[in-house]
């Protein structure tokens, strides 16, 4: 496996202080020793410097646009740069509305994707409908040519392109999704499985009926993102928006050993690691840790040995 990291520090598409630190925290845990331990081919492109965008104010509901705006602008031209060299891309965030620049990027390389998105949220709202305003709830929403003519005018926005079709996303792990994301979800016949689908189906299958969806036309190269807040808070309980009743540190890694297996493993988000959610040195570890171990399965590491 040749690998491309990037890091991208940026908190501003939520509310928390901490996230920024994501990238960093991974790192010192050991990433790409441990990838290189593994025989991947390893080349670690830094961390993006995000400008500070001073004066900006909300637009509609819409919390700092004008900064994710850019940040996002930014992060698509090097997720880019990494898949022009040929690597597979892994982003380290930050928060999940880096996903806009991340998935933007991807599909400037190759516009056809299957988006895997793993998370306890759906990320679906657009600006008319998200309850908070943070835009790590909504990176979904400006990418879906379905939702074009939903989205208003943003600041910094007029870059982003929809490129990514419904019935090419899949989600794992939802269980606290907004009354209007479950509305778009349903009229947009977006594949779902949900904690009650893990439960009923257990995870192999929920990874065989994912596989069956993405490859039921043709094979696309996959876009991995990955919420950490999908675990079980007892796994990784420092990020922003924990969620009880989460996946097992045993099924996120078999997830994305799934997902490694199919071969088709073309970019990865890690995304919502924040050290300052955690109330102890050891709920930190144990969230980086997660982290760190979900990464290695994609790219090669087995249970067995
Ligand atoms: N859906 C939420 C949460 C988004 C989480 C983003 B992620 O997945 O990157 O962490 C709002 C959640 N909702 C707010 C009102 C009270 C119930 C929960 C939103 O703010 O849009
Ligand atoms: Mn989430
Ligand atoms: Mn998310
Ligand atoms: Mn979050």
């Amino acid at each position: 496996h040749c690998v491309g990291i990037i890091g991208a520090p940026f908190s501003k598409g939520q509310r928390r202080d901490g996230v920024q630190r994501g990238p960093d925290l991974i790192r010192a845990a050991g990433l790409v020793q441990k990838l290189k331990g593994q025989g991947c081919i390893v080349k670690d492109y830094g961390n993006l410097t995000f400008e500070d965008i001073p004066d900006d104010e909300p637009v509609g509901r819409v919390k700092m646009p004008r900064a994710v705006g850019r940040a996002n602008e930014l992060l698509a031209g090097a997720v880019h740069k990494v898949k022009s060299d040929g690597n597979t891309c892994v982003m380290l965030g930050g928060d999940h509305s880096l996903a806009i620049g991340s998935i933007s990027g991807h599909a400037a390389w190759r516009n056809e994707l299957s988006i895997l998105w793993v998370d306890a949220h759906a990320d679906i709202n657009t600006p008319l409908t998200t309850p908070t305003g943070n835009i790590h709830g909504q990176p979904l929403s400006y990418l879906i040519h379905e939702l074009h003519s939903k989205i208003p005018i943003l600041p910094h926005f007029s870059w982003i392109q929809p490129c990514i079709a419904a019935k090419d996303i899949v989600y794992i792990g939802l269980r606290d999704v907004d009354p209007e994301e479950h509305y778009i979800l349903q009229y947009l016949g977006i594949k779902t499985f949900s904690m009650t689908d893990v439960d009923r189906l257990g995870i192999a299958k929920v990874m065989e009926q994912t596989c069956e969806h993405m490859f039921s036309k043709v094979k696309k190269p996959i876009h991995l993102s990955f919420d950490i807040d999908a675990l079980d808070p007892s796994v990784s309980p420092a990020t922003g928006t924990p969620i009880a009743g989460g996946l097992t540190y045993r099924e996120g890694i078999y997830i994305t050993e799934h997902t490694c297996q199919t071969g088709l493993l073309s970019a990865v988000d890690m995304v919502e690691v924040n050290p300052k959610q955690g109330r102890t040195e050891d709920e930190i570890k144990s969230t980086v840790t997660a982290a760190v171990d979900l990464l290695l399965a994609c790219f090669g590491r087995v249970r067995e040995g």
